[in-house]
């Protein structure tokens, strides 16, 4: 057995997940060096994916996400890699994607049956959703990675933006935060070990890990299928820039202020990420395939909660959009709630 064999997925690489993105402000730098010119056609450049206007009656949808893994087991590690590569396309509003290419970088020592699990694990998922890999490509690596570019259509007219947030509106998101510290918590030096026993039950850390799987392998589809019915003012998808980064996103875009005051977390993780300072209660901790975020206006916030929960998708009321202040995004001291499941209460 290879050196490489008898180590973890995760310890080839020393970033995980979306925590392995470039930060917010070096892509804003490397992409204002670039200077792309998008032409009329492209309808919301710098979004969550690529709209592009075919007629009045059909876009594009097109987006691409891979990164380093964050899981050891290779089946959910391709599992998570399309969850999250697809979510991009949910974050638009759009539900039809009409096929995925799987990209995928596998170090020369890794056993190909390694590879061929998250594949697997990558492809079952796609079928999950109703779309399917259609090709792909594949490269030799130093580090292991693994994602998709993704192809959806829609009417133009269901696309939800960044920019729609209106003062007034509610802010809602559809899955807890803390995927970063639940997953740190698996790779723990002997040291960091007896700290975390001395301060967690070791069931709080091992529920933490697997509702932090349950929601990297929860596609935002039905999410988005709920928004489809009802509408949003602004949307997007909390990833690797935490809910603080990708709020700002849509406080920029929508020229608002977000205030949040409540923050919705896997159970236990806030004090993991107090170990590992994360920022998790500053909205700062890095998400993988994390829910949704979205600005609904009051009148349609009943319908929409209640549309979310018919689809079995819970629904935080994390905070209000405002007209613009000071700062674009304020977490002021939030309340957090610990969640310990995704299952929702329905009551039609
Ligand atoms: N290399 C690149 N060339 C052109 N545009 C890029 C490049 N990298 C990122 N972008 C654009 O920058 C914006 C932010 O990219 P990013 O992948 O972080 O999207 P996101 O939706 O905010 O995050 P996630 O993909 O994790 O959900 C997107 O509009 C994306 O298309
Ligand atoms: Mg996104």
């Amino acid at each position: 057995m290879s050196d490489i064999e008898k180590r973890k997925l995760t310890s080839i690489a020393p970033l995980f997940g979306c925590s392995c993105k470039l930060p917010e402000t070096e892509l804003e730098t490397l992409l204002e060096d670039i200077n792309i010119s998008y032409s009329p056609e492209i309808l919301c450049p710098g979004d969550d994916a690529a709209v592009i206007k075919i007629n009045d009656d059909l876009a594009i949808i097109k987006t691409t996400d891979f990164f380093t893994p964050i899981v050891d087991d290779p089946y959910i590690q391709g599992k998570i890699a399309a969850c999250n590569a697809t979510n991009d396309v949910y974050a638009m509003g759009a539900t039809e994607i009409v096929g995925v290419l799987a990209l995928l970088g596998i170090p020369r020592e890794l056993p190909l049956e390694n590879a061929r699990m998250m594949l697997k694990g990558f492809q079952d998922f796609c079928n999950s959703i109703g779309t399917s890999i259609v090709g792909g490509h594949t490269i030799i690596n130093p580090w292991p990675f693994i994602g998709g570019a993704v192809t959806a259509i829609s009417s133009p007219d269901k696309i939800v933006y960044h920019s729609g947030a209106q003062p007034g509106d509610v802010l809602l998101l559809t899955k807890p935060l803390g995927i970063q510290p639940a997953m740190a918590s698996t790779r723990l030096s002997s040291e960091y070990s007896s700290i975390i026993q001395s301060t967690l039950d070791s069931d709080i850390v091992a529920n933490a890990v697997n509702l932090a799987i349950e929601c990297m392998t929860t596609s935002n589809l039905n999410a988005a299928k709920a928004i489809n019915e009802v509408g949003a003012n602004a949307l997007t998808d909390v990833t690797g820039f935490g809910l603080y980064g990708h709020g700002l996103n849509i406080a920029r875009k929508s020229n608002v202020s977000l205030n949040i005051d409540l923050i919705p977390i896997i159970s236990g993780t806030l004090e993991l990420s107090a170990l590992f300072e994360h920022g998790l209660e500053e909205g700062k901790s890095a998400e993988t395939a994390g829910g949704l975020l979205m600005s609904v206006s009051e009148e349609n916030l009943d319908e929409i909660i209640h549309s979310l929960n018919k689809y079995n998708v819970p629904a935080y009321e994390i905070g209000t959009v405002k007209e613009k202040g000071n700062e674009h995004v304020v977490i002021d001291n939030p309340e957090i709630l610990e969640i310990s499941s995704l299952s929702v209460k329905f009551e039609s």
